[in-house]
């Protein structure tokens, strides 16, 4: 089988991206960040915190005639910006654009951080990372990845992630009229369990390209590219009047700002991210200091390439016993 389900961002900074998935006997439908930055598929529902709850479609297990408890599971995780979630494991029947994974683990908040609560375009997060990463305990449970990639025509699936307009997630295919040129393939290493990889060097603006390795993840679930100090300091010492904030954490510049394309390497291709993408949004409403769309890896200890990267590729995420990356122009 293959299928394909359309992906819109969630807000007009490209924030996050959000598919619908159909969850239980009738279907529920809840729009869930497909993240391959990490590996539980969790929702918000009837079980959670009612004061912790505040928009967000709910996965109600009682109401689905196809759902069942995992008697003793339950997970707790953390994200990069700490926010958390945690509860207990049912399994039910959950469908992505049109591919069924007939009994699926949904781990069910109980309580989710205050950032998930103010967010009401998101109801939950559906983890495409490997198996290492799931949080379930005592055992790890299978990602929606794992349970459908054997019924799949190919082991994969794609993201074509777009600049504030939908763009779509691919199972089981590799559609050509997608992407421009042709895919570059790269090895991933799956430990600890991200879909890890090296680039080949980077160009700003017109520079010359640099050739050096720069080990990254590529993670659909996080909003901004994440590089190393060197680049980035080099990245906006061509932007006139860019400063590393203290006050908002990163790196600014005047909205007005023309800013450089970013060029990242994958083998010998490479991909050229629009300045525009990293004029990513005015540290607050109606600012004209506007917030970097690139910003330094430092404290986070791994290079993410986030959806400001991602959205200017078509990326397959191929789970074949040896797993890869393949990125094109688009
Ligand atoms: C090491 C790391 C990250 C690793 O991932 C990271 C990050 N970057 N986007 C996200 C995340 C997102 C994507 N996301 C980002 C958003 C931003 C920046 N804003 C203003 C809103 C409203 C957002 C929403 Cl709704 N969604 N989600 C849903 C979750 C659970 C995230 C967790 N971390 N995260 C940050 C900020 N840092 C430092």
């Amino acid at each position: 089988t293959s299928g394909s389900v359309a992906t819109s961002p969630i807000d007009s900074s490209d924030d996050a991206y959000s598919i619908p998935v159909s969850i239980g006997t009738p279907a529920q439908v809840l729009n869930l960040d497909l993240d391959t930055g990490s590996s539980d598929l969790w929702v918000f529902s009837s079980l959670t915190t009612a004061s912790e709850v505040n928009g967000q479609n709910i996965y109600t297990p009682s109401k689905s005639s196809t759902s069942k408890l995992v008697s003793g599971a339950t997970w707790k995780v953390k994200y990069g910006d700490e926010s958390t979630s945690s509860g207990v494991v049912y399994t039910d029947k959950v469908t992505v654009g049109g591919i069924t994974a007939s009994s699926q683990a949904v781990e069910v908040a109980k309580t989710v951080s205050a950032s998930f609560t103010s967010n009401s375009d998101i109801d939950g997060l559906i983890g495409m990372g490997f198996d290492s990463l799931n949080s379930a305990k005592p055992s790890a449970v299978p990602t929606f990845f794992d349970n459908i990639i054997g019924n799949l025509d190919s082991p994969v699936f794609t993201a074509d992630l777009k600049h504030n307009k939908a763009g779509s997630y691919d199972f089981g295919v590799i559609d050509s009229s997608k992407y421009t040129g042709s895919l570059t393939y790269v090895a991933v290493d799956t430990d600890p369990g991200y879909w890890k990889f090296t680039s080949s060097g980077y160009g700003i603006g017109s520079a010359a390209f640099k050739s050096t390795s720069v080990v990254g993840i590529a993670d659909t679930g996080t909003t901004l590219l994440y590089l190393d100090t060197a680049i980035v300091k080099a990245y906006y010492a061509t932007v006139s009047g860019a400063s590393n904030s203290a006050t908002y954490g990163g790196w600014v510049f005047k909205c007005s700002a023309t800013l450089p394309n970013f060029v990242f390497g994958v083998g010998s291709a490479k991909i050229t991210i629009p300045g525009s993408y990293i004029n990513y949004s005015p540290v607050t409403t109606g600012s004209s200091t506007c917030f970097g769309g690139l910003q330094d890896s430092t404290d986070i200890g791994i290079n993410i390439f986030g959806d400001v990267a991602l959205k200017a590729a078509f990326v397959v995420f191929d789970g074949s016993d040896t797993p890869r990356l393949g990125w094109a122009s688009k």
